[in-house]
């Protein structure tokens, strides 16, 4: 498998010490360590329930939304404990920006789509907000598509092109960390490839965290990959160190194929 060869990782933008994370009383973290590199790539792979999905969660607190879902320990953003009661939410998504699965276009125009996010945020003037929507469409290589129609419904966009759109809407608020959740396990090979190109282009100025189920596209992307089993942070390395020499039977085991 081709990975991606050895650049030195750079300095954490995000270090999690000793993290644990509860669904009321089903731990589903345990004792996570891991540091997310500036303006990397982070890949997380590991088999179905191993707690990647819970980790992005915590990495935006989107868990504070629900009763009965705690985080103790530590993630450090900049050196902010992120998971302490003091945070600011929406300080912290401004920081921390996310990407679904399936892409999730507001009902509404192309524009406003991209508007709606900025507008909590920030006041800006007709003139800026123009500047600032070509810009997020720009550097989420929709703008020539979609240019024209900035007036029209985003449903009415290819699943490819919604999910740039919804990388663009995230980019728009100018996040300093992205978290992607198997942005491409709903898009055709094309439009895979068209995310993929993206991720290595906005690594130049975010640092980025993706889950995914396709080893290739962990290789093909990811600076650095972190596997997990059963709640465990089992591993992390350089990506070509992971899928050329993995320390652990079970990662071996997972990245041939062999479970999961
Ligand atoms: N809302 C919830 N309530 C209770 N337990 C949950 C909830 N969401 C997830 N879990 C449990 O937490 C563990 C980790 O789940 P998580 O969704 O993070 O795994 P995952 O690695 O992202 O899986 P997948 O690859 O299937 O998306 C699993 O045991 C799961 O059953």
């Amino acid at each position: 498998m081709q990975a991606r060869s050895g650049a030195a990782l750079n300095e954490a933008k995000v270090a999690i010490r000793n993290l644990d994370f509860f669904y009321a009383d089903n731990k589903a973290l345990k004792g996570i360590r891991l540091d997310i590199p500036d303006r990397q790539v982070t890949g997380m792979i590991g088999p179905s329930g191993c707690g990647k999905s819970t980790l992005l969660r915590v990495l935006n607190r989107m868990y504070s939304l629900y009763p009965g879902q705690r985080a103790t320990g530590e993630v450090l953003l900049d050196g902010q404990n992120i998971i302490s009661d003091d945070m600011d939410l929406n300080e912290l998504r401004s920081k921390v920006g996310m990407v679904f699965q399936k892409p999730t276009p507001f009902p509404m125009t192309i524009y406003e789509n991209i508007a709606f996010g900025v507008r909590l945020h920030e006041q800006l003037s007709k003139a800026q907000m123009d500047e600032r929507v070509e810009w997020a469409l720009t550097r989420a290589a929709l703008w020539t598509e979609a240019k024209d129609r900035l007036n029209s419904s985003a449903m009415g966009m290819s699943g490819g092109q919604q999910q740039r759109l919804c990388i663009a809407r995230t980019i728009a608020v100018r996040p300093e960390v992205i978290l992607f959740d198997e942005p491409t396990s709903a898009l055709d090979p094309i439009s895979t490839l068209k995310i993929e190109e993206l991720i290595d282009e906005l690594k130049r100025d975010f640092t980025l965290v993706i889950v995914t189920h396709n080893m290739q596209q962990a290789a093909r992307c990811a600076d650095q990959v972190a596997f997990f089993y059963l709640g465990e942070l089992i591993e992390v390395a350089p990506a070509l160190e992971m899928f050329t020499a993995p320390k652990h039977a079970k990662t071996q085991e997972y990245i041939t194929g062999r479970f999961g």
